[in-house]
C-alpha cells in the first residue's frame, strides 16, 4: 500500500467550547482512530489539501489552488506557528507535473497556512516539523469558486504524480462538512471587512483576539439556539459522505457553489479539500473507505466528519 487517505473536519473551537461529554469523547475516539491509522501506515510524505480563512490568502491575490514549496503556520487560534517541514524539490516537481496536465496552479515559496490546513497534522502527528508535508491550498471561502469538477481534476493530477511512487504517501483533506461560521463574505462585507479580506495579513494581537472571541461567542450562541448563522445540514453531509464512499469521484461534479451555500453554509466549500484528496487517491487506484465518523456538532460549528481510505 503506497497511498492512503484521511479526510476530516477541523474546528478551531475544539479547545474553546464544550459539547456534551459523550460527543467530545466520540470525537476523541475518532481522532484516536486516525492517529492509529497514520501510525500503522507510517507515511514518508503527506500531501495536505487545506483551506484558508483569510490568514494566508487574501483578495489582493486569490488563486484557486496553490502548492507550497516552503511554508509556515500562521498560529491563529494557537495553531502551528512557524516553519513547516516541506520537501521543496518534490513540491516543485509535483507543480510542474500538474501544470503539464493542463491544470494551472499557483505556487508559493513562502505559503502561510492557518488552522484549517494544520489542525489535522497537529492531531495526527503532533506537529508539522516531523513527517514531510506538501501543503496545498484549495480556495474554500473566497468567491469566485472554481468548479468542483476542476477541483476533482486538480486532485486527480496530484494523485497521478504519486501513482507509481515507491514512497508511502498520505493524502489529507481538511474541512467541512456543512457549516457557516462567522467568516465575512466579500459580497456583504462592510468597508472595514473589505479592507481585511483584501489585505488583512498579520493582524495585531488585539484584532486576532477579537476575531477569535467572535467565533467562540457565536459557537456558544449557536449551541444555545441563539445564533443567526445557518444551521448544520446532516442530510447534506451524509449524502456527501456517500459520494466519498462510492469511489465514483466524477459524482462530485454535481456539486455547485450556489447550491452548497444555500444548503450547507458558506464554509461547506471546505469539502473541496476532500474532493481533491479523494480524487488524488482514486487516481492511484480503486479504494475502500475503512472508517467513517459523523456527528453534527453545534459547539464546533461543524457537521463533523472523519474518514480513512486505502487502496483495494
Ligand atoms: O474563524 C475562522 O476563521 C473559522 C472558524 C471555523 C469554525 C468552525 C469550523 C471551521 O472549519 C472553521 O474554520
Ligand atoms: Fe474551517
Amino acid at each position: 500500500m503506497t497511498q492512503a487517505l484521511i479526510c476530516m473536519s477541523h474546528s478551531p473551537l475544539l479547545e474553546h467550547t464544550n459539547p456534551p461529554a459523550e460527543v467530545k469523547a466520540a470525537v476523541e475516539a475518532a481522532f484516536d482512530q486516525v492517529r492509529e491509522f497514520a501510525r500503522e501506515f507510517n507515511p514518508d510524505l503527506v500531501i495536505n489539501f487545506g483551506p484558508d480563512h483569510y490568514n494566508g490568502f487574501f483578495y489582493d491575490l486569490m488563486p484557486p489552488f496553490c502548492i507550497g514549496y516552503e511554508a509556515l503556520g500562521t498560529g491563529d487560534y494557537n495553531s502551528w506557528e512557524g516553519p513547516i517541514n516541506v520537501p521543496t524539490g518534490t513540491a516543485e516537481d509535483l507543480a510542474a507535473y500538474v501544470i503539464d496536465q493542463d491544470i494551472d496552479t499557483a505556487i508559493s515559496r513562502k505559503m502561510e497556512v492557518d488552522h484549517g490546513a494544520v489542525q489535522p497534522m497537529e492531531i495526527i502527528f503532533g506537529g508539522l516539523d516531523k513527517t514531510p508535508v506538501i501543503p496545498i491550498f484549495v480556495n474554500s471561502v473566497a468567491r469566485p469558486f472554481t468548479k468542483v469538477s476542476r477541483v476533482r481534476k486538480f486532485g486527480q493530477a496530484v494523485g497521478e504524480y504519486f501513482r507509481n511512487t515507491d514512497k508511502k504517501v498520505l493524502f489529507i483533506g481538511s474541512g467541512g462538512l456543512s457549516h457557516d461560521p462567522p467568516v465575512p463574505q466579500i459580497a456583504t462585507a462592510t468597508e472595514e471587512q473589505r479592507a481585511f479580506l483584501t489585505e488583512g495579513r498579520h493582524p495585531t494581537p488585539e484584532a486576532r483576539a477579537a476575531r477569535e472571541a467572535n467565533t467562540i461567542n457565536t459557537a456558544i450562541k449557536f449551541a444555545a439556539g441563539e445564533a443567526t448563522i445557518m444551521d448544520l445540514n446532516p442530510d447534506w453531509d451524509r449524502a456527501f459522505l456517500e459520494v466519498c464512499k462510492s469511489g465514483n469521484v466524477e459524482a462530485f461534479d454535481a456539486y455547485n457553489a450556489d447550491d452548497m451555500d444555500a444548503a450547507a453554509g458558506h464554509s461547506s466549500h471546505e469539502v473541496r479539500t476532500w474532493v481533491a484528496a479523494y480524487s488524488a487517491l482514486r487516481a492511484c487506484g480503486e479504494y475502500d473507505v475503512t472508517y467513517e465518523f459523523y456527528q453534527p456538532i453545534k459547539e464546533y460549528i461543524a457537521g463533523f466528519g472523519v474518514t480513512t481510505a486505502v487502496l483495494k
